[in-house]
This record gives C-alpha cells, structure tokens and sequence, in this order.
C-alpha cells in the first residue's frame, strides 16, 4: 500500500500542496485532478524521487512501510507514464520491451515479450519499427515497457490524452486490467473525468 500522510509541497515561497493525507492500495488506482500548475506532476515527482531542485516537501510517503522520501531515486521502483510516450525511437518494439525487462525475466524475454504483446492485442508487433504504429499501439508498447519493469507503484501522469475517444476508452480498460493483474497501487492524474478508472477523483480545486 501506498501511503502519504501530512504531505506538504512549496516550490520556493509558493504553496502547492498543505497536509495531504491518502493511500492506495495494491491493484487501486486513485485519480487527481485539479486546474493547471496546482502541483499534480509535481506530487508524482515527489513520489518518484525526480522533483527538481527548488521544491520543498514534507511530511510522509511511504510503500509498503518503507518510507520512500528518504530512499534514492532507483531503489524506489515506481513506474511512470507520461503523456508523451519515452519510447525509443531507434529500437524495435521488442527491443524496446526488452529495456523494460527485469533482470530475473532476461533469460526467457522471447516468449515474455511474445506473450506481453499477445495480451496487449499486438501479437507478432515484435520487430515493427516504433515509427510505424498508431498512437494506442505506441502507447501500449509503452504501458508495457513500464510494466515488465514489475513496478511496485506506478504513476500515470494524463497518458490518455492523445488518444481519440474510442481508443481511449479501450486503453482505459487495459491500463486497468493490467493494474489489477499486477496488484500494485497506481495514481492517475488527469484532465478529463472520464478517465477516472475506478473511484471518483481527488479533486485539488480550491
Ligand atoms: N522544474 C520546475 N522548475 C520550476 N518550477 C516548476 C518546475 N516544474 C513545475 N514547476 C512549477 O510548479 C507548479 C506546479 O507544476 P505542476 O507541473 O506540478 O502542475 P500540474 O498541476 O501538473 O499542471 P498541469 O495540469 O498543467 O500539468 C507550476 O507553477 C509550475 O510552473
């Protein structure tokens, strides 16, 4: 589980966040939304250990009673997905999967990737130049490069909004699946109600 208790962001004199408290638990996803520079990118950089110098914070986070503030940034295995895709453009699919990869899965990523791509309805996409694909399979390779990592939380900041509506729809349910799949916490942060994959959202407007 995911834990932030009292949780308190201030870029330089200017307040982002007072005394945020929430958790969420494995194969939850917890939605944010709130108006444009209110701080959600800046929660989740918080989170994954990438905030830029300037920010202050304080109080607690914590994953699976491990506090993650006091813990460097690679130990933290937090996934993150933007809303541009950080696929490498130069490699294949597969060889972009095979990035993702933990160690452990190495020896036997041939029929991992294989049969990541078979659930993410791309079977057979392995060596198709990332150039070639349409905006959800992009998107879906990426999903899956994040989760072959096997994150213990991942954090999804508005990696809906360029797709259409109906792939939209469709990628919603398989972000969601996989989530579930994985049992790990993950918070959305979004523009768009409808994103919201289970609960209703946080909201930070004030
Ligand atoms: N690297 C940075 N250096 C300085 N200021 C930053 C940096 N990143 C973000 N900020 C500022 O911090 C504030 C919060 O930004 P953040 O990106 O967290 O907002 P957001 O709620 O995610 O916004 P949006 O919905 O537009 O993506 C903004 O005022 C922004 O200009």
């Amino acid at each position: 589980m995911l834990k932030i208790e009292n949780f308190s962001l201030a870029l330089a004199k200017q307040n982002l966040l007072s005394n945020l408290t929430m958790s969420v638990g494995a194969g939850e996803i917890v939605t944010i939304m709130g108006p444009s520079g209110c701080g959600k990118s800046s929660l989740l950089a918080a989170i994954a250990g990438t905030l830029d110098e300037g920010f202050t914070c304080s109080g607690s986070i914590s994953l699976a009673g491990k506090s993650l503030l006091d813990m460097p940034q690679s130990q933290r295995q937090v996934g993150i997905l933007f809303q541009d895709d950080l696929l490498f453009p130069h490699f294949n699919v597969a060889q972009n999967l095979q990035y993702g990869l933990v160690q452990s899965k190495q020896p036997q990523a041939k029929q991992v990737i294989e049969q990541a791509l078979a659930d993410a309805g791309m079977p057979g996409y392995q060596q198709r130049d990332i150039a070639s694909l349409s905006g959800g399979q992009r998107a879906r390779v990426s999903v899956l490069r994040s989760l072959l990592a096997e994150p213990k939380l991942i954090l999804l900041d508005e990696p809906f909004s360029k797709l259409d509506k109906p792939l939209r729809k469709q990628f919603r349910q398989f972000v969601r699946d996989k989530i579930e799949e994985l049992a790990i916490p993950a918070i959305l942060v979004t523009h768009d109600a409808e994103d919201c994959l289970q609960a209703p959202p946080i909201s930070f407007f004030s």
